[in-house]
């Protein structure tokens, strides 16, 4: 049987569950998050896009092909065109200016992933790095679809974070981890057991540091 990327997610269920499910999350959805800690996840989600926008860098670095290669660049595009903006925008509705957001310290949390996941690319090829991209990369479309399915989540002005939940539920979003899902469905299909191994444990690393991305904003740890 050919891997898959839902093969990677069921050897991790735990860790993706409690990622998807987290608390964190759940407050999000029924809007009990506290404004603090909303705040504090959006500054260091600023830190993380910029070095998000340098892991596309290293995947075009990374590319075997024209084909990766566009994708890479359009990745890093529309992260540093659209994605930048749109969370600067976002981060001024929330009562953060550009300037706090260009001098602020970045939390252990932001190290620990960001680093790892620049980590992984380097020291593997472009399909290590895209494994170690893809809780970020589908994990928040699943986050979207997850609260969409609750009784307990808030929609429209009554929850403070609504447009938040629409940003990762947008066509969008959606159609882009639906991409990257296929891409990785391509790759996984031809590797070896044992290279599907080395692939799990990247997965799980991956999913457990997004894991107290979300602890970080709730503990407002730095
Ligand atoms: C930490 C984190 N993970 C995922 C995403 C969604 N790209 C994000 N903005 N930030």
């Amino acid at each position: 049987m050919p891997y898959q990327f839902s093969d990677l997610r069921d050897s991790c269920a735990g860790e993706w569950r409690d990622y998807i499910e987290h608390r964190f999350v759940q407050q999000l959805g029924d809007g009990s998050l506290a404004p603090e800690a909303f705040q504090h996840y959006l500054k260091q989600d600023y830190l993380f896009l910029i070095q998000f926008a340098r892991a596309f860098a290293l995947a075009a670095y990374k590319s075997p092909t024209l084909s990766d290669l566009r994708q890479a660049k359009d990745g890093l595009q529309a992260i540093v065109d659209t994605e930048l903006g749109l969370h600067i925008e976002y981060c001024r509705e929330w009562g953060i200016s550009e300037e706090e957001l260009a001098n602020l310290p970045e939390a252990r949390a932001t190290l620990a992933y960001t680093r790892y996941v620049l980590d992984t690319g380097n020291r593997g090829d472009l399909l290590d790095l895209h494994v170690a991209l893809s809780p970020c990369m589908v994990g928040y479309g699943e986050i979207a679809n997850w609260l969409n399915s609750r009784e307990a989540t808030v929609r429209g002005d009554a929850n403070p974070y609504d447009a938040w939940i629409a940003m990762y539920e947008s066509e969008e979003f959606q159609d882009a981890m639906q991409a990257e899902i296929r891409w990785l469905d391509e790759r996984l299909a031809d590797v070896s057991p044992g290279r599907f191994e080395q692939l799990t444990r990247i997965f799980r690393d991956a999913t457990r540091l997004e894991i107290d991305f979300w602890n970080m904003g709730l503990t407002l740890s730095d």
